[in-house]
């Protein structure tokens, strides 16, 4: 079991929440309202600036080259996806300053502010501790749905399960976990276990809390 699957275990009630929330199933069966999708986008856009400065951070805290590069993958990876969101939302009619002008809601707020706390006050491990739900966390989702649908092609959410199956967002997951991985061996004593699945704990629920916002704007 690496890092990743024991904070998962440890924390099972919370990751599930989020996983196998109302509005990830609703998406699978192509029955989320359109509503509740642009609402989630508009956000996901905004926390996704927040998330760039975390990953941000999570150089700034680094003393080994390997960890600012590590980081700078992530960074990247967040950029990179802001890209899918501005092409759906173009779709909408809305411009990326339309977007960039929408208020946060609190959802929004509390989840990026959790995980930059946590960079500001914690070490490079906890910070990590709190990105790993949102990025691995993806991964595992556009996966999950993109085999349980199997042929995408007339899927209404085909663009945002293709992005988060696909063999780029897998692999920056992979390496996000093995990263994860040798900073818990490196850094981690059983002692500070606990601590850091609260952390994880913490961060799923503000990811299943982040879903439930979208749900509850239709
Ligand atoms: C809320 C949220 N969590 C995780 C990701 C994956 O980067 C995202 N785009 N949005």
């Amino acid at each position: 079991m690496d890092i990743f699957d024991r904070l998962k275990a440890a924390a099972t009630p919370q990751w599930n929440s989020y996983v196998d929330h109302e509005f990830v199933r609703q998406m699978g069966e192509g029955t989320l309202s359109e509503a509740a999708f642009r609402t989630y986008l508009v956000q996901d856009y905004l926390f996704l600036i927040q998330f760039a400065r975390a990953w941000a951070l999570a150089a700034y805290k680094s003393r080994r080259p390997a960890d600012i590069r590590a980081a700078q993958a992530g960074l990247a990876a967040i950029l990179d996806e802001t890209e899918l969101h501005l092409r759906l939302c173009a779709r909408w009619g809305l411009t990326q300053a339309d977007i960039e002008a929408a208020p946060e809601h609190q959802a929004t707020v509390a989840y990026t502010r959790y995980v930059l706390d946590c960079g500001a006050a914690g070490d490079l491990l906890e910070l990590h501790v709190a990105l790993a739900p949102c990025v691995i966390g993806y991964a595992e989702i556009g996966r999950a749905l993109s085999e349980r649908i199997g042929d995408l092609s007339n899927h209404p959410y085909r663009e945002w399960i293709a992005e988060y199956a696909g063999e780029g967002y897998q692999g920056v997951a992979t390496a996000a976990r093995k990263h994860l991985d040798e900073l818990a061996a490196r850094s981690m004593t059983e002692q500070r276990f606990a601590e850091l699945v609260e952390i994880f704990g913490q961060a799923s629920s503000l990811e299943a809390d982040f879903w439930q916002m979208g749900l509850a704007s239709q």
